[in-house]
């Protein structure tokens, strides 16, 4: 299992945990809605240091993205391996090809 996968199994065992205990079972005891809004807050912060160039921060906030992401995900009952089924479907496909396709430039 990789460790988005551990991560993902440990976010799913903290639904109905203590949230004093837990900041995972906390977030999702707040609803998909607050679960969605940290990540986009997430998301804005590693913007900031993309921009910026610090690679350093970009990688904490990355990681800050991906753990929000998969709560997010997990708020919401949708697994893993339904979005890397997503991106497997994907593999070889041009973006630009699949954009061409969808009639959109
Ligand atoms: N990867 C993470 C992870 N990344 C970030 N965070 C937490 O996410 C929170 C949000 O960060 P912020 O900077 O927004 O925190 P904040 O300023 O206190 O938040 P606000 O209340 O101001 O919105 C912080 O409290 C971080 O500790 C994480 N919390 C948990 N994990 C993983 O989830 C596992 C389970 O954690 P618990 O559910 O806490 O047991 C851990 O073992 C880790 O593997």
């Amino acid at each position: 299992m990789s460790i988005l996968h551990d991560l993902a199994a440990t976010i799913e065992a903290r639904k109905g945990a203590d949230p004093e205990t837990s900041w995972t079972a906390k977030l999702l005891a707040k609803g998909p809605e607050k679960c969605a809004e940290k990540f986009g807050e997430e998301a804005v912060e590693a913007i900031i240091e993309a921009v910026r160039g610090d690679q350093a921060k970009l990688t904490a906030e990355a990681a800050d993205v991906l753990y929000h992401f998969l709560v997010m995900l997990a708020a919401r009952d949708v697994p893993l391996d339904a979005v890397l089924d997503e991106l497997a479907r994907r593999q070889g496909i041009s973006g630009v090809a699949e954009k061409a396709a969808r009639g959109r430039d």
